[in-house]
């Protein structure tokens, strides 16, 4: 990515989408959090002749966590982007609703596989990053360590981003992220690259903040036993439609290798597969 010599740090960012994103949407951070639920009525998203997105049709309510699988191609990420308002559908649309059904204007920050850090911003100046321009700066300081509070990391607050290791980056991403209470988090393969153990360890991390901030989550990610993991509910996208739209009961307490969880995770494979 081309970074000439003259470019702000935030205009870094801006080159990774993030930072465009994020000043895209004004946001009253003292405003307690709002899950922002989804209503997708036909959507479509074409690039030139290769229609990914054929009509879909999806209610999300607020709060819930709802993960998307399925083939390298089908659609994921290009869905996801249309969500946090990174890319426009070209038909249909996307309606966001609070827990009421009313429609809200939603607060949506994405995670993504790497974690893109700042290398010359700490670890606390790359939460704050999240708040965007124009917060008074002990107001980004405070909301920087309650947000690395929240994702254990409050010990490396002053440290460069080169001194973590890549779980502890990717935390710093959630971090920041989280720290202007979004409504509506997603989340593109976040844990792709961690090692397994590292992984399990994020997985319930996200699970934690999860639980503890009631946003909206939708996570994409190429693992069905991470998505039923975490999710509430799952969907498979296959040529652009909804293959498989599964309910994962949370009625008691999830462990790797749960039997129950193993059926769930072997019919979604089945259906990635077109195996049914
Ligand atoms: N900006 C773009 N311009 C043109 N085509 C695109 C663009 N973004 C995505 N596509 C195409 O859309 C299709 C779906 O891509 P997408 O990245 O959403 O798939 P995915 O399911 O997330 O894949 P993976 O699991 O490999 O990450 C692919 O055919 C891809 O080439």
């Amino acid at each position: 990515m081309p970074v000439g010599p003259y470019q702000s740090p935030l205009a870094f960012i801006s080159d990774v989408e993030l930072d465009a994103h994020h000043a895209a949407q004004p946001v009253d951070y003292q405003a307690a959090p709002q899950p922002a639920g989804l209503k997708l009525r036909g959507v479509e998203k074409r690039f030139g002749d290769n229609l990914v997105l054929r009509g879909l049709d999806l209610d999300v309510p607020a709060g819930q966590f709802l993960a998307i699988v399925g083939k390298s191609g089908c659609g994921k990420s290009t869905l996801l982007r249309l969500l946090v308002g990174l890319d426009e559908p070209t038909g249909g649309r996307i309606e966001f609703v609070d827990e009421e059904g009313k429609a809200v204007e939603p607060n949506s920050r994405i995670v993504f596989q790497e974690p893109r850090l700042l290398p010359w911003f700490s670890v606390a100046d790359n939460v704050a990053v999240g708040l965007g321009d124009g917060v008074p700066k002990a107001f980004g300081r405070r909301e920087a360590e309650r947000a690395l509070k929240g994702v254990q990391l409050s010990e490396k607050a002053k440290d460069w981003p080169s001194k973590l290791s890549g779980g502890q980056r990717q935390r710093v991403a959630l971090a920041r992220a989280l720290v202007s209470r979004p409504g509506l988090l997603a989340l593109d393969e976040p844990l792709g690259a961690l090692d397994a153990l590292t992984r399990i360890g994020m997985q319930d991390l996200v699970t934690d903040v999860w639980r503890e901030l009631g946003f909206t989550a939708v996570l994409v990610t190429h693992d069905v036993a991470e998505a039923v993991h975490l999710a509430d509910r799952v969907i498979v996208l296959d040529e652009g439609r909804i293959s498989l739209d599964l309910e994962i009961p949370r009625d008691q307490p999830r462990r790797h290798g749960d039997p129950v969880l193993a059926e769930l995770e072997g019919r979604l494979l089945d259906t990635i597969l077109g195996r049914t």
